[in-house]
């Protein structure tokens, strides 16, 4: 559904100038050097796809973005997006992708918000009966409901993200591109944007590129991840793989209640006799949680039990910490 080949884009920037006027005199002369912000990036997301696409800042993941969705054209590589070029059938490939920018709207800030989507409507040419199923189903998961005639600007963040949400999916897009969906976002807000995209994806087989800073919407949306830094791809699978690339240990916390014999805990487990809980740290590949809760379980009488896996984020940094492991 989405394949990008050895894409390539610089930008150009100006050489720094010393002196009086120095910007517009760098700006004038037209003298500067070409950057890479994306380097042969290569890679295919296939129909139903739900993919983060996730790096440092300025890794190059908006110029990607930028480039599968038409707005600029890359210096080097092919883009296709549902069979179409976006950059020579960029009105075509417009009808069948959805873009969400969460720092942005695409809505009219003055307008109550049922006008933006129908002015949306009209500008894609969407038919009355395609609209008003749109809006039916949109309208209902996302409780669109409750402010369709308040004005964009009075909505408050979560609901302008929802607004955004059925504003890129009223022409019923194939694709849809979303950039920080979850930005700002308190966790009840976050987590009703997530279930919806789960089931746009999962029901509808919506194909979605995902960019985020939240880990968790990674870890709770996305089959397949594809992380660039540095404007180059340095891992494409899945978050199991990922993890078992670089394996980082997990943690089994037991709180007990009353007294625990600390003789009996497992080698390398530590007790902490003010909060009751011990706590050890052990690898899934080599030992199984459950025989490790078992013996803990022996120790005393058990009130609760925690496992921690290691965070998304820990890989990523264990990842960017071993750079002679080559990922690709
Ligand atoms: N218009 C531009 N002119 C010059 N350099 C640019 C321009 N836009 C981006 N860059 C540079 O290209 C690189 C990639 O930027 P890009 O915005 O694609 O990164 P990003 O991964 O989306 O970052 P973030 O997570 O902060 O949004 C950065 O070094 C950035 O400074």
């Amino acid at each position: 559904m989405i394949k990008a080949t050895d894409l390539t884009k610089f930008y150009h920037v100006s050489e720094v100038k010393q002196g009086r006027f120095a910007t517009l005199r760098s700006f004038v002369s037209g003298k500067g050097r070409k950057v890479p912000a994306v380097s042969d990036m290569s890679f295919e997301i296939p129909r139903g796809g739900f993919v983060g696409y996730i790096g440092p800042n300025g890794a190059g993941k908006s110029t990607t973005i930028k480039m599968l969705t038409g707005i600029l054209h890359p210096d080097g590589g092919t883009v296709e997006v549902a069979g179409l070029s976006p950059q020579k059938q960029r009105k075509e490939v417009a009808r069948k992708i959805g873009v969400v920018f969460g720092q942005r709207t695409q809505l009219w800030w003055d307008l109550p918000t049922r006008d933006s989507f129908e002015l949306l409507a009209a500008m894609y040419k969407v038919g009355q009966q395609e609209y008003d199923k749109a809006m039916e189903v949109y309208g209902e998961l996302l409780g669109l409901h409750e402010f369709l005639d308040t004005p964009v600007r009075k909505l408050s963040l979560g609901q302008r993200m929802r607004a955004d949400l059925c504003a890129a999916l009223l022409h019923d897009p194939d694709v849809v591109f979303l950039d920080e969906p979850t930005i700002g976002l308190d966790v009840t807000a976050k987590n009703r944007i997530r279930s919806f995209l789960k089931d746009l994806n999962e029901r509808e087989q919506k194909t979605i590129l995902l960019t985020t800073h939240d880990m968790d919407d990674i870890e709770q949306l996305c089959k397949q991840i594809i992380i660039i830094n540095h404007g180059q791809k340095v891992y494409d699978g899945t978050l199991e793989s990922l993890r078992e690339m670089y394996p980082l240990p997990s943690v089994l916390e037991v709180e007990y209640h009353g007294a625990v014999e600390e003789l009996l805990l497992p080698n390398g487990a530590q007790f902490d006799p003010s909060r009751g809980v011990a706590r050890i740290s052990f690898d899934k590949r080599k030992t199984k949680p459950l025989e490790l809760m078992e013996r803990m379980g022996q120790c005393g009488e058990v009130r609760d039990i925690r496992v921690q896996t290691p965070k998304i984020e820990d890989v990523i940094s264990e990842m960017y910490e071993r750079p002679q492991v080559q990922l690709v």
